[in-house]
Protein backbone atom coordinates (compact mmCIF):
# COMPACT_ATOMS: atom_id res chain seq x y z
CA UNK A 1 0.00 0.00 0.00
CA UNK A 2 2.81 2.44 0.59
CA UNK A 3 5.15 1.68 -1.84
CA UNK A 4 1.55 1.67 -4.39
CA UNK A 5 0.59 5.46 -3.10
CA UNK A 6 4.30 6.84 -3.01
CA UNK A 7 4.51 5.80 -6.40
CA UNK A 8 1.00 6.81 -7.73
CA UNK A 9 1.79 9.82 -5.64
CA UNK A 10 4.92 10.52 -7.75
CA UNK A 11 3.02 9.54 -11.14
CA UNK A 12 0.14 11.35 -10.38
CA UNK A 13 2.14 14.72 -9.80
CA UNK A 14 3.97 14.21 -13.32
CA UNK A 15 1.29 15.70 -14.72
CA UNK A 16 -1.19 12.78 -15.76
CA UNK A 17 -2.62 10.02 -13.57
CA UNK A 18 -2.85 6.65 -14.86
CA UNK A 19 -5.01 3.60 -13.49
CA UNK A 20 -3.53 1.85 -10.66
CA UNK A 21 -1.54 -1.30 -12.04
CA UNK A 22 -4.06 -4.06 -10.94
CA UNK A 23 -1.18 -6.35 -9.37
CA UNK A 24 -1.06 -3.73 -7.09
CA UNK A 25 -4.64 -2.97 -6.24
CA UNK A 26 -4.84 -1.97 -2.33
CA UNK A 27 -7.32 -3.91 -0.41
CA UNK A 28 -9.99 -0.97 -1.16
CA UNK A 29 -10.55 -0.33 -4.90
CA UNK A 30 -10.58 3.41 -6.10
CA UNK A 31 -11.01 5.10 -9.84
CA UNK A 32 -7.98 7.03 -11.19
CA UNK A 33 -9.01 8.24 -14.44
CA UNK A 34 -7.08 10.19 -17.22
CA UNK A 35 -6.90 13.93 -16.99
CA UNK A 36 -9.13 14.39 -19.90
CA UNK A 37 -7.41 16.12 -22.71
CA UNK A 38 -5.65 19.35 -21.78
CA UNK A 39 -2.18 19.08 -20.35
CA UNK A 40 -1.87 20.16 -16.54
CA UNK A 41 1.52 22.00 -16.57
CA UNK A 42 3.32 21.36 -13.34
CA UNK A 43 7.37 21.56 -12.33
CA UNK A 44 8.69 18.26 -11.95
CA UNK A 45 11.65 18.98 -9.49
CA UNK A 46 9.14 21.09 -6.90
CA UNK A 47 7.19 18.28 -7.16
CA UNK A 48 9.91 15.37 -6.54
CA UNK A 49 10.53 17.90 -4.01
CA UNK A 50 6.79 17.98 -2.50
CA UNK A 51 6.42 14.25 -2.63
CA UNK A 52 9.86 13.59 -0.75
CA UNK A 53 8.71 15.89 2.05
CA UNK A 54 5.73 14.61 2.62
CA UNK A 55 7.40 11.20 3.39
CA UNK A 56 10.24 12.99 4.86
CA UNK A 57 8.86 11.03 8.43
CA UNK A 58 9.68 8.19 6.76
CA UNK A 59 13.52 8.86 5.95
CA UNK A 60 12.65 9.97 2.53
CA UNK A 61 14.85 13.42 1.78
CA UNK A 62 15.13 15.57 -0.90
CA UNK A 63 17.73 14.86 -3.64
CA UNK A 64 20.05 17.58 -3.84
CA UNK A 65 19.65 17.91 -8.18
CA UNK A 66 15.96 18.03 -6.88
CA UNK A 67 16.26 20.48 -4.86
CA UNK A 68 18.33 22.86 -6.87
CA UNK A 69 16.59 22.01 -10.14
CA UNK A 70 13.43 23.14 -7.74
CA UNK A 71 14.96 26.54 -7.24
CA UNK A 72 14.50 27.34 -10.66
CA UNK A 73 11.39 28.78 -10.72
CA UNK A 74 11.30 31.36 -7.86
CA UNK A 75 9.39 34.31 -7.54
CA UNK A 76 8.50 36.94 -4.69
CA UNK A 77 6.95 40.68 -3.93
CA UNK A 78 8.09 42.72 -1.55
CA UNK A 79 6.83 46.35 -0.14
CA UNK A 80 8.29 49.72 -1.19
CA UNK A 81 7.78 52.14 1.69
CA UNK A 82 8.03 55.79 0.56
CA UNK A 83 10.08 58.20 2.73
CA UNK A 84 8.67 61.71 2.99
CA UNK A 85 6.92 63.11 0.01
CA UNK A 86 7.94 60.19 -1.70
CA UNK A 87 11.71 61.20 -1.82
CA UNK A 88 12.93 57.42 -1.97
CA UNK A 89 11.10 53.96 -1.49
CA UNK A 90 12.65 51.68 1.34
CA UNK A 91 12.34 47.95 0.72
CA UNK A 92 13.25 45.32 3.53
CA UNK A 93 15.46 43.27 2.32
CA UNK A 94 17.47 40.25 4.39
CA UNK A 95 21.10 40.44 4.09
CA UNK A 96 23.25 37.70 5.84
CA UNK A 97 19.85 37.14 7.96
CA UNK A 98 19.60 40.70 9.54
CA UNK A 99 16.75 42.88 7.96
CA UNK A 100 17.51 46.39 6.43
CA UNK A 101 15.54 48.73 4.68
CA UNK A 102 17.23 49.12 0.85
CA UNK A 103 16.72 51.85 -1.60
CA UNK A 104 15.66 50.02 -4.71
CA UNK A 105 17.78 51.84 -7.53
CA UNK A 106 17.55 51.03 -11.37
CA UNK A 107 19.97 53.58 -11.99
CA UNK A 108 23.07 52.28 -10.16
CA UNK A 109 24.20 48.73 -10.14
CA UNK A 110 25.91 47.85 -6.68
CA UNK A 111 24.27 46.75 -3.41
CA UNK A 112 25.59 48.36 -0.65
CA UNK A 113 24.61 48.77 2.75
CA UNK A 114 25.64 50.45 6.07
CA UNK A 115 27.40 47.75 8.15
CA UNK A 116 29.31 47.01 11.71
CA UNK A 117 32.23 48.52 9.72
CA UNK A 118 30.98 51.71 8.61
CA UNK A 119 32.07 54.40 11.44
CA UNK A 120 29.57 55.14 14.03
CA UNK A 121 29.81 58.32 13.80
CA UNK A 122 28.52 58.12 9.93
CA UNK A 123 26.14 55.57 10.90
CA UNK A 124 24.09 56.47 13.62
CA UNK A 125 20.39 55.71 13.59
CA UNK A 126 21.01 52.71 10.57
CA UNK A 127 20.78 49.40 10.92
CA UNK A 128 23.86 48.02 10.18
CA UNK A 129 24.87 44.46 8.76
CA UNK A 130 27.85 42.73 10.26
CA UNK A 131 29.25 40.39 8.01
CA UNK A 132 31.01 38.26 10.84
CA UNK A 133 27.45 36.64 11.20
CA UNK A 134 27.31 34.23 7.77
CA UNK A 135 29.40 36.98 5.68
CA UNK A 136 32.51 35.51 3.22
CA UNK A 137 35.47 38.07 3.02
CA UNK A 138 36.72 38.58 -0.85
CA UNK A 139 39.30 39.54 0.47
CA UNK A 140 41.47 42.85 -1.31
CA UNK A 141 37.90 43.59 -3.15
CA UNK A 142 37.23 47.60 -2.96
CA UNK A 143 33.69 49.49 -4.37
CA UNK A 144 33.76 53.07 -4.52
CA UNK A 145 30.48 54.72 -5.77
CA UNK A 146 29.46 58.39 -6.70
CA UNK A 147 25.63 59.42 -7.44
CA UNK A 148 24.38 62.12 -9.47
CA UNK A 149 23.44 64.55 -6.31
CA UNK A 150 26.80 64.05 -5.35
CA UNK A 151 26.34 61.60 -2.84
CA UNK A 152 28.49 58.48 -2.37
CA UNK A 153 29.78 55.73 -0.78
CA UNK A 154 32.67 53.32 -0.55
CA UNK A 155 34.08 49.82 1.11
CA UNK A 156 34.69 46.48 1.37
CA UNK A 157 32.75 42.81 0.20
CA UNK A 158 31.57 40.07 1.34
CA UNK A 159 29.44 37.29 -0.02
CA UNK A 160 26.41 36.10 2.21
CA UNK A 161 22.64 34.90 1.76
CA UNK A 162 20.31 37.70 0.49
CA UNK A 163 16.35 37.34 0.50
CA UNK A 164 13.61 39.75 -1.28
CA UNK A 165 10.62 38.85 -0.95
CA UNK A 166 11.70 35.55 -0.40
CA UNK A 167 13.45 35.37 -3.46
CA UNK A 168 16.66 33.71 -2.61
CA UNK A 169 20.27 34.57 -3.49
CA UNK A 170 22.59 32.12 -1.35
CA UNK A 171 26.02 34.44 -2.65
CA UNK A 172 25.33 38.05 -3.39
CA UNK A 173 27.97 40.55 -3.41
CA UNK A 174 26.95 42.72 -0.50
CA UNK A 175 29.23 45.97 -0.29
CA UNK A 176 29.80 46.90 3.12
CA UNK A 177 30.67 50.81 3.69
CA UNK A 178 33.46 51.92 5.40
CA UNK A 179 33.13 55.42 4.94
CA UNK A 180 29.17 57.72 3.12
CA UNK A 181 28.50 60.57 2.41
CA UNK A 182 26.81 63.34 4.67
CA UNK A 183 22.96 62.86 2.71
CA UNK A 184 23.54 59.09 3.35
CA UNK A 185 24.38 59.49 7.16
CA UNK A 186 21.25 62.05 7.31
CA UNK A 187 19.08 59.89 5.97
CA UNK A 188 17.95 57.43 8.40
CA UNK A 189 15.03 55.66 6.53
CA UNK A 190 18.22 54.17 4.16
CA UNK A 191 20.42 51.47 5.45
CA UNK A 192 21.87 51.34 1.65
CA UNK A 193 21.18 50.72 -1.95
CA UNK A 194 20.09 47.61 -3.89
CA UNK A 195 20.96 48.68 -7.28
CA UNK A 196 19.09 47.05 -10.33
CA UNK A 197 21.00 48.38 -13.56
CA UNK A 198 23.07 46.29 -15.60
CA UNK A 199 25.93 44.65 -13.90
CA UNK A 200 28.26 46.59 -16.32
CA UNK A 201 28.01 49.34 -13.91
CA UNK A 202 28.97 47.63 -10.45
CA UNK A 203 31.82 49.33 -9.33
CA UNK A 204 33.32 46.79 -7.70
CA UNK A 205 37.62 45.66 -8.11
CA UNK A 206 39.04 43.89 -9.09
CA UNK A 207 36.51 42.05 -10.57
CA UNK A 208 33.03 43.59 -11.13
CA UNK A 209 30.12 41.96 -9.52
CA UNK A 210 26.31 41.11 -10.64
CA UNK A 211 23.28 42.81 -8.94
CA UNK A 212 20.93 40.76 -6.92
CA UNK A 213 18.54 40.76 -9.85
CA UNK A 214 21.77 39.04 -12.52
CA UNK A 215 22.16 37.09 -9.14
CA UNK A 216 18.91 35.26 -9.12
CA UNK A 217 17.76 35.45 -12.82
CA UNK A 218 18.75 32.16 -13.94
CA UNK A 219 16.79 31.06 -10.75
CA UNK A 220 13.54 32.93 -11.45
CA UNK A 221 10.19 31.74 -13.03
CA UNK A 222 10.31 34.70 -15.61
CA UNK A 223 13.50 36.61 -16.26
CA UNK A 224 11.96 40.39 -15.06
CA UNK A 225 11.02 42.58 -12.50
CA UNK A 226 8.32 44.61 -12.06
CA UNK A 227 7.55 48.26 -10.33
CA UNK A 228 4.82 49.26 -8.22
CA UNK A 229 5.50 52.84 -6.39
CA UNK A 230 2.14 54.71 -5.14
CA UNK A 231 2.17 58.68 -3.91
CA UNK A 232 2.12 58.67 -0.44
CA UNK A 233 1.58 54.90 0.67
CA UNK A 234 3.40 51.58 0.21
CA UNK A 235 3.88 50.16 -3.27
CA UNK A 236 6.02 46.61 -4.14
CA UNK A 237 8.54 45.17 -6.77
CA UNK A 238 7.80 41.62 -8.05
CA UNK A 239 10.85 39.83 -9.02
CA UNK A 240 9.97 36.81 -11.77
CA UNK A 241 6.80 37.20 -12.11
CA UNK A 242 4.42 40.48 -13.41
CA UNK A 243 1.31 40.82 -11.24
CA UNK A 244 -2.22 41.51 -13.86
CA UNK A 245 -3.70 43.12 -10.49
CA UNK A 246 -1.94 45.73 -10.59
CA UNK A 247 -2.40 47.59 -13.81
CA UNK A 248 -5.48 48.35 -16.03
CA UNK A 249 -5.32 47.56 -19.98
CA UNK A 250 -2.34 46.26 -21.54
CA UNK A 251 1.15 46.71 -21.35
CA UNK A 252 3.11 48.36 -24.34
CA UNK A 253 7.09 47.43 -24.60
CA UNK A 254 9.95 49.78 -26.01
CA UNK A 255 13.10 49.00 -27.05
CA UNK A 256 15.90 49.69 -24.01
CA UNK A 257 19.78 50.16 -24.96
CA UNK A 258 22.19 49.07 -22.05
CA UNK A 259 25.21 50.75 -23.66
CA UNK A 260 25.17 53.24 -20.93
CA UNK A 261 24.31 50.80 -18.35
CA UNK A 262 21.26 51.95 -17.60
CA UNK A 263 17.53 51.03 -18.33
CA UNK A 264 17.39 53.21 -21.49
CA UNK A 265 14.72 54.24 -23.78
CA UNK A 266 13.16 56.56 -26.02
CA UNK A 267 10.30 58.82 -25.32
CA UNK A 268 8.01 60.23 -27.89
CA UNK A 269 5.81 63.49 -27.78
CA UNK A 270 4.18 65.32 -25.09
CA UNK A 271 1.74 67.46 -24.00
CA UNK A 272 0.31 69.74 -20.97
CA UNK A 273 -2.93 69.53 -19.05
CA UNK A 274 -6.24 67.21 -20.18
CA UNK A 275 -5.66 66.84 -24.29
CA UNK A 276 -3.79 63.32 -24.21
CA UNK A 277 -2.85 64.69 -28.04
CA UNK A 278 0.80 64.43 -27.38
CA UNK A 279 3.47 66.48 -30.18
CA UNK A 280 6.71 67.48 -30.43
CA UNK A 281 9.39 64.75 -28.95
CA UNK A 282 11.19 64.48 -25.62
CA UNK A 283 14.68 64.90 -27.10
CA UNK A 284 17.68 62.74 -26.08
CA UNK A 285 17.91 59.60 -24.03
CA UNK A 286 15.82 58.78 -21.53
CA UNK A 287 16.26 56.33 -18.33
CA UNK A 288 13.78 54.94 -16.07
CA UNK A 289 15.15 55.30 -12.89
CA UNK A 290 13.59 54.12 -9.22
CA UNK A 291 16.42 55.92 -6.94
CA UNK A 292 15.77 59.58 -8.40
CA UNK A 293 12.80 60.97 -6.59
CA UNK A 294 11.29 63.67 -9.81
CA UNK A 295 10.95 63.39 -13.63
CA UNK A 296 13.91 65.75 -15.22
CA UNK A 297 12.91 66.26 -18.92
CA UNK A 298 14.68 68.76 -21.83
CA UNK A 299 14.38 72.79 -20.78
CA UNK A 300 11.81 73.17 -23.77
CA UNK A 301 9.26 70.60 -22.22
CA UNK A 302 10.00 72.25 -18.77
CA UNK A 303 9.20 75.91 -19.72
CA UNK A 304 6.43 74.52 -21.64
CA UNK A 305 4.63 72.65 -18.80
CA UNK A 306 5.37 75.43 -16.16
CA UNK A 307 4.36 78.24 -18.64
CA UNK A 308 0.64 76.69 -17.66
CA UNK A 309 1.44 77.24 -14.02
CA UNK A 310 0.58 80.88 -13.09
CA UNK A 311 3.51 82.31 -10.46
CA UNK A 312 6.07 79.13 -11.33
CA UNK A 313 9.59 80.33 -11.97
CA UNK A 314 12.91 79.23 -12.23
CA UNK A 315 14.37 79.81 -8.13
CA UNK A 316 18.38 79.17 -8.62
CA UNK A 317 18.41 79.30 -4.63
CA UNK A 318 15.87 76.61 -4.78
CA UNK A 319 17.89 75.20 -7.95
CA UNK A 320 14.68 75.06 -9.77
CA UNK A 321 11.47 75.34 -11.05
CA UNK A 322 9.16 76.23 -7.86
CA UNK A 323 4.98 77.61 -7.86
CA UNK A 324 2.60 79.14 -5.31
CA UNK A 325 1.41 76.49 -2.59
CA UNK A 326 -2.56 77.87 -3.77
CA UNK A 327 -1.50 76.10 -7.63
CA UNK A 328 -3.31 73.82 -8.82
CA UNK A 329 -0.94 72.15 -11.86
CA UNK A 330 -1.80 70.41 -14.91
CA UNK A 331 -1.52 66.75 -15.82
CA UNK A 332 1.69 66.19 -17.80
CA UNK A 333 1.30 63.74 -20.63
CA UNK A 334 3.72 61.56 -22.82
CA UNK A 335 3.78 58.80 -25.84
CA UNK A 336 6.26 56.04 -24.97
CA UNK A 337 5.96 53.05 -27.76
CA UNK A 338 2.89 54.35 -28.82
CA UNK A 339 0.61 54.56 -26.05
CA UNK A 340 -0.11 58.00 -23.89
CA UNK A 341 0.93 57.69 -20.26
CA UNK A 342 -0.59 60.52 -18.11
CA UNK A 343 1.52 61.89 -14.74
CA UNK A 344 -1.04 63.52 -12.24
CA UNK A 345 -0.91 67.08 -12.01
CA UNK A 346 -1.25 66.40 -7.76
CA UNK A 347 1.54 64.04 -8.32
CA UNK A 348 3.91 67.13 -9.60
CA UNK A 349 3.26 69.12 -7.07
CA UNK A 350 5.54 67.94 -4.92
CA UNK A 351 6.81 69.46 -1.75
CA UNK A 352 6.70 72.94 -0.05
CA UNK A 353 10.02 74.46 0.16
CA UNK A 354 8.04 77.18 2.64
CA UNK A 355 4.75 78.40 3.76
CA UNK A 356 4.07 80.02 0.38
CA UNK A 357 6.06 77.84 -2.29
CA UNK A 358 6.20 74.20 -3.65
CA UNK A 359 9.27 72.68 -5.20
CA UNK A 360 7.74 71.39 -8.67
CA UNK A 361 8.06 67.57 -9.67
CA UNK A 362 9.31 67.92 -12.94
CA UNK A 363 12.25 69.69 -13.60
CA UNK A 364 15.31 70.21 -16.33
CA UNK A 365 17.50 67.54 -17.29
CA UNK A 366 20.06 70.06 -19.10
CA UNK A 367 23.21 69.45 -17.90
CA UNK A 368 22.42 65.87 -16.91
CA UNK A 369 23.46 63.90 -20.36
CA UNK A 370 19.93 62.06 -20.41
CA UNK A 371 16.44 62.40 -18.93
CA UNK A 372 15.48 60.48 -15.78
CA UNK A 373 11.95 59.14 -15.58
CA UNK A 374 12.54 58.97 -11.71
CA UNK A 375 9.71 57.94 -8.90
CA UNK A 376 7.47 61.22 -10.31
CA UNK A 377 6.59 59.38 -13.43
CA UNK A 378 6.71 55.63 -12.12
CA UNK A 379 4.43 55.79 -9.82
CA UNK A 380 1.79 56.68 -12.29
CA UNK A 381 2.52 53.32 -14.44
CA UNK A 382 3.48 49.46 -12.99
CA UNK A 383 6.87 49.35 -15.13
CA UNK A 384 8.10 46.01 -16.10
CA UNK A 385 11.93 45.43 -16.28
CA UNK A 386 11.90 42.66 -18.85
CA UNK A 387 15.07 40.02 -20.05
CA UNK A 388 12.62 37.42 -21.48
CA UNK A 389 13.31 38.35 -25.13
CA UNK A 390 16.84 38.76 -27.01
CA UNK A 391 17.48 42.21 -25.65
CA UNK A 392 16.22 44.05 -22.61
CA UNK A 393 12.66 45.85 -22.69
CA UNK A 394 10.72 48.18 -20.86
CA UNK A 395 6.84 47.44 -20.70
CA UNK A 396 4.51 50.41 -19.35
CA UNK A 397 1.40 50.48 -18.21
CA UNK A 398 -1.92 52.47 -16.99
CA UNK A 399 -2.26 51.57 -12.76
C1 LIG B 1 21.22 57.87 -12.53
C2 LIG B 1 20.85 58.84 -11.44
S1 LIG B 1 21.65 58.36 -9.89
C3 LIG B 1 20.96 56.88 -9.49
N1 LIG B 1 19.72 56.58 -9.76
N2 LIG B 1 21.78 56.03 -8.85
C4 LIG B 1 21.32 60.23 -11.72
C5 LIG B 1 22.43 60.46 -12.53
C6 LIG B 1 22.86 61.75 -12.73
C7 LIG B 1 22.17 62.81 -12.15
CL1 LIG B 1 22.70 64.44 -12.39
C8 LIG B 1 21.06 62.58 -11.33
C9 LIG B 1 20.63 61.27 -11.13
C1 LIG C 1 21.48 61.37 -1.29
C2 LIG C 1 21.28 59.88 -1.04
S1 LIG C 1 20.17 59.69 0.29
C3 LIG C 1 18.77 60.38 -0.22
N1 LIG C 1 18.77 61.32 -1.15
N2 LIG C 1 17.68 60.00 0.38
C4 LIG C 1 20.88 59.12 -2.26
C5 LIG C 1 19.87 58.17 -2.25
C6 LIG C 1 19.62 57.43 -3.38
C7 LIG C 1 20.36 57.63 -4.51
CL1 LIG C 1 20.07 56.68 -5.95
C8 LIG C 1 21.35 58.58 -4.53
C9 LIG C 1 21.59 59.33 -3.42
Amino acid sequence: MHGLTTAAALVATAGYVLAAPSALVPRKTFQVSQIAKGKVFINGPTQVVKTHQKYAKLGATVPSDAAAAAAAVQSGSVAANPEQYDESYLCPVSVGGQTLNLDFDTGSADLWVFSTVTPSSESTGHARYNPATSGTLKSGYKWDISYGDGSGASGTVYADKVVVGGVTATSQAVEAATSVSAQFTQDTDNDGLLGLAFSSINTVTPQQQTTFFDTVKPTLAKPLFAVDLKKGTAGSYQFGYIDSSKYTGSITYTSVSTANGFWQFTAGGYSVGTSTTTSGSISGASIADTGTTLLYLPDAVVKAYYAKVSGAKYDSTQGGYTFPSSSTLPNFNVNIGGTVFTVPGSYIKFAPVSSTTYFGGIQSSAGIGFNIFGDIFLKAVYAIFDESQSTPRLGFAKQ
